[in-house]
């Protein structure tokens, strides 16, 4: 099966990479074109545009930073919009907000296409591994022919019904684990600056009922204040920026994700936004400014 991949960041490289090494053939863009290269060794071939990708293949995933990425790649120039027709999938697995999602997909039906929304949960470990959680929803056809895609891809898939259920889904998700990282952050500090050892902490917290693989994979680097991205953190704050406005729709109050929002924000504004997200205890410890890398 030949697939086009558009987007080879952090997560889009691990999977297009996956895919290779699983024997699909594979077309990819990037809009930096040096990231292909290292694709382009592993077997996969360069499209120059997102439009000549579709143009290709038959099946076409993309993995983008962000909402704007995302429409940019469809709906400009060269985009996906322009060879997208009858015969042809285009499944999105970026986290974006449902809005996005519904215009994605209206365009590319009313050419003729069909579209899944496909966002993830799990990170660049995950993705290498192909244990990512893939929140599917859209076409269900177009989904049940990415079965054996997605099988390399993830360790389950879920088919959730129609366009914008899988964006929701993976922005709830996203907004509890942006808030537990930020109470990961103050339990932290808190034992820090109350005497106690903080890998004692983390040792208890595995323990006991609110032991889990973010903690147990992040406490030890976050002590050491390392933070080398796996999951940015200009992307958590954006998804919480997205849960909350989903919140903001269904009239949910949210105190604790606003309140995740804005410790993500302020770290941001610290330039630490391309840092992994648990780079936020820099600012719940208050040591932000000072911390470079
Ligand atoms: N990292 C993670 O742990 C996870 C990330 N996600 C989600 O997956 C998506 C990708 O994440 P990740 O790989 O980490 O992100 P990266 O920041 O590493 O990569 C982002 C990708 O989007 C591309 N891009 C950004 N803006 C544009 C644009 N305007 N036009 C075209 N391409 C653009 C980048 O291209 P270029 O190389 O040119 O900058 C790059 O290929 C995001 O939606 C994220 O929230 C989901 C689960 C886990
Ligand atoms: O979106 C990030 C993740 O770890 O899931």
């Amino acid at each position: 099966m030949e697939v086009g991949f558009l987007g080879l960041g952090i997560m889009g490289k691990a999977m297009a990479s996956r895919l290779l090494k699983h024997g699909f053939r594979v077309t990819v863009w990037n809009r930096t074109r040096s990231k292909c290269q290292e694709l382009v060794e592993q077997g996969a071939s360069i499209g120059e545009t997102p439009a000549l990708v579709v143009k290709k293949c038959k099946y076409t995933i993309a993995m983008l930073s962000d909402p704007a990425a995302a429409l940019s790649v469809v709906f400009e120039k060269d985009g996906v919009l322009e060879q997208i027709s009858e015969g042809k999938g285009y499944i999105d697995m970026s986290t974006v907000d449902a809005e996005t999602s519904s215009k994605i997909s209206e365009a590319v039906l009313k050419k003729g296409g069909s579209f899944v929304e496909a966002p993830v949960s799990g990170s660049k470990k995950q993705a290498e591994d192909g244990q990512l959680i893939i929140l599917s929803a859209g076409d269900k056809a177009l989904y049940e022919v990415m079965v054996p895609v997605f099988d390399v891809l993830g360790k389950k898939s879920f088919f959730l019904g129609e366009v914008g259920k899988g964006a929701r889904l993976k922005l709830v998700v996203n907004m509890i684990m942006g808030s537990m990282m930020n109470a990961l952050s103050e339990g932290l500090c808190l034992a820090d600056r109350s005497g106690l050892s903080l890998q004692t902490l983390l040792d208890v917290l595995d323990l006991g009922g609110c032991a889990n693989p973010m903690f147990k994979l992040k406490g030890p680097a976050m002590i050491e204040s390392k933070y080398p991205p796996a999951f940015p953190l200009k992307h958590q704050q954006k998804d919480m920026r997205l849960a909350l406005s989903l919140g903001d729709e269904h009239a949910v109050s949210m105190p604790i994700a606003a309140a995740s929002n804005e410790a993500f924000k302020k770290a941001r504004s610290h330039e630490l936004g391309d840092l992994d997200f648990s780079a936020v205890y820099e600012v719940v410890k208050g040591t932000a400014s000072g911390h470079a890398a």
